[in-house]
């Protein structure tokens, strides 16, 4: 045999190259992406991969090997076309029609046993022509950074894409932000889209309303099916993308998460989050946090987060006015604050242990919480952390047991905040029945992981990593995620 029928051999039984592939973008025409190659990588090493997505492709772990992940997504044999997205974007205010995929690809587009199509996406798989002067790679370290901040979104109940595999590629790379040269890897990432505000930015720009309306019939085919046949399916969609991004973004701030880099380029069509570069989750409750370093005037800080995405739909206002009457677009982006409040205040209560919002002093008790945090330098995640695992009945029946065993508690117990925020805390646990302090306690853990990570948290499983090539604390780390700690 040659090895050339080896090869094709292999192939044939590699799982993740006989999914049934749907050529739902693909098939819009080649207006909207340019046909590309990957880069022959010298080195290929399996890092990660994620067996938890394997069932909803159908897969079974068992029988995926390592080979089958390198061959398919480190190799990227047999499989064409791959396809790099075009797209515009406004970047930190600015209009910027250079963009697209300049590292990655489409490799293709699957359909889950859940019915939901999903896209297969690279980052780090070589030039592109949207490369401009990029080397179309992706560091070792940002592919371990944006693993860790997908499983751990995910595991906050954050709807995020999330990464099937990385592999190391055995490039050197030069990065004003990582101590270089610095280590290579190219990463797979399933997302339910990666069609982006900026995708239709770029059809403005160059006048082609055709083109956009084709791409919107798509993406309300696939992601908004239930539009379909609707006489006003359009500006529905906005209406309704408008609601699942002020969503996402309360799912952000109350997870304690700063994105760092939410230009419109970075924005999913379907309101998913996606694209974890310079990301943090915040240290304490410091409305100014802001995570990218190049973020001078701190545009993209924590607190601006929901602003942003405002604005972000409202620009995109702008992309879509020759196919949805202005009206309705500013009738809908005007519900955004009222969608973003009302999910920020339950996913804060449900961090309190109540799935259903208390009947009354639910707004006071958040307030007052928030006081707290914004006024002590003590960690947001450790803080609710500290709640979920010292939660007792005794709460009930006196504040002053509440947190007295924690650290936060007796350092700060007897402070006028916290006096006031537990006050409010007691009185409505004073409410509930036994049952329904049992109900709190289950809500508090399940909203409320020990595992957070935290910039220096990260920075301890890349050291080894770095240091010694001893990726066991990674894994750990992973592991504790995924397990729902
Ligand atoms: N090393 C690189 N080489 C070439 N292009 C790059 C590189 N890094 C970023 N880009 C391009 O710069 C733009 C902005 O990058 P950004 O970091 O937002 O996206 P990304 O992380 O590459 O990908 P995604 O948004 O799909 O997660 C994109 O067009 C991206 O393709
Ligand atoms: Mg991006």
């Amino acid at each position: 045999m040659t090895l050339a029928e080896t090869s094709k051999n292999t192939n044939s039984k590699n799982p993740f190259l006989i999914l049934n592939y749907e050529p739902a973008l693909e098939s819009l025409g080649d207006d909207y992406y340019d046909e590309v190659a990957a880069a022959e990588f010298p080195l290929h090493i399996l890092r990660w991969r994620n067996d938890a997505l394997l069932p909803n492709l159908g897969l079974d772990s068992q029988t995926v090997t390592d080979e089958d992940f390198i061959v398919a997504f480190g190799k990227f044999e047999g499989r064409k076309p791959l396809l790099a997205l075009r797209y515009h974007g406004y970047q930190f205010g600015e209009y910027n029609p250079q963009l697209g995929d300049g590292r990655g690809f489409l490799y293709g587009q699957v359909r889950g046993i859940d019915g939901e199509l999903y896209d297969f996406g690279t980052k780090g798989s070589g030039r592109t022509p949207y490369s401009r002067g990029g080397d179309g790679m992706l560091t070792l370290k940002g592919g371990v950074r944006e693993v860790l901040a997908a499983e751990m979104l995910h595991r906050m109940g954050v709807r995020t894409s999330r990464c099937l595999s990385m592999i190391e590629t055995g490039l050197s790379l030069w990065r004003g932000d990582e101590p270089s040269p610095t280590r290579s890897s190219v990463m797979v990432r399933l997302s339910r889209s990666h069609i982006r505000f900026g995708t239709f930015e770029r059809l403005h720009y160059l006048r082609r309303p055709d083109l956009a309306i084709k791409l919107l019939d798509h993406v309300i085919e696939q992601y908004y099916p239930h539009l379909v046949g609707e006489t006003e399916k359009y500006a529905l969609f906005y209406a309704e993308l408008v609601k699942r991004t002020a969503e996402l973004v309360a799912q952000w701030m109350a997870a304690g998460f700063c994105h760092a880099v939410l230009n419109t380029d970075n924005m999913s069509i379907t309101g998913e989050s996606f694209d974890y570069g310079p990301y943090a989750f915040i240290p304490n409750y410091d409305p100014f946090f802001t995570a990218a370093y190049f973020d001078y005037y701190k545009r993209y800080c924590y607190i601006n987060q929901p602003e942003i995405c405002k604005l972000n739909l409202e620009l995109l206002q702008e992309a879509l006015k020759t196919v949805i009457p202005y009206n309705d677009m500013e009738a809908e982006l005007a519900k955004f604050n009222g969608y973003y409040l009302a999910e920020y205040h339950s996913l804060m209560l449900k961090k309190l242990g109540f799935e259903q919002q208390p009947e009354s002093e639910s707004q006071e008790l958040l307030e007052a919480i928030i006081a707290f945090l914004k006024h002590y330098p003590v960690s947001y995640h450790h803080f609710f952390a500290e709640i979920a695992q010292n939660f007792s009945i005794e709460w009930r029946d006196d504040a002053s047991y509440i947190l007295s065993k924690s650290e936060i508690g007796q350092s700060l117990g007897k402070s006028e905040l916290f006096l006031n925020w537990s006050g409010i805390y007691h009185r409505i646990l004073s409410n509930c029945t036994p049952d329904e302090i049992e109900k709190i306690s289950q809500t508090l853990v399940r909203y409320n992981p020990s595992t957070v990570i935290l910039r220096p948290v990260i920075e301890s499983v890349w050291e080894p990593i770095a240091q010694e090539d001893n990726w066991q604390p990674f894994y750990q780390l992973v592991q504790e995620i995924q397990s729902g700690k």
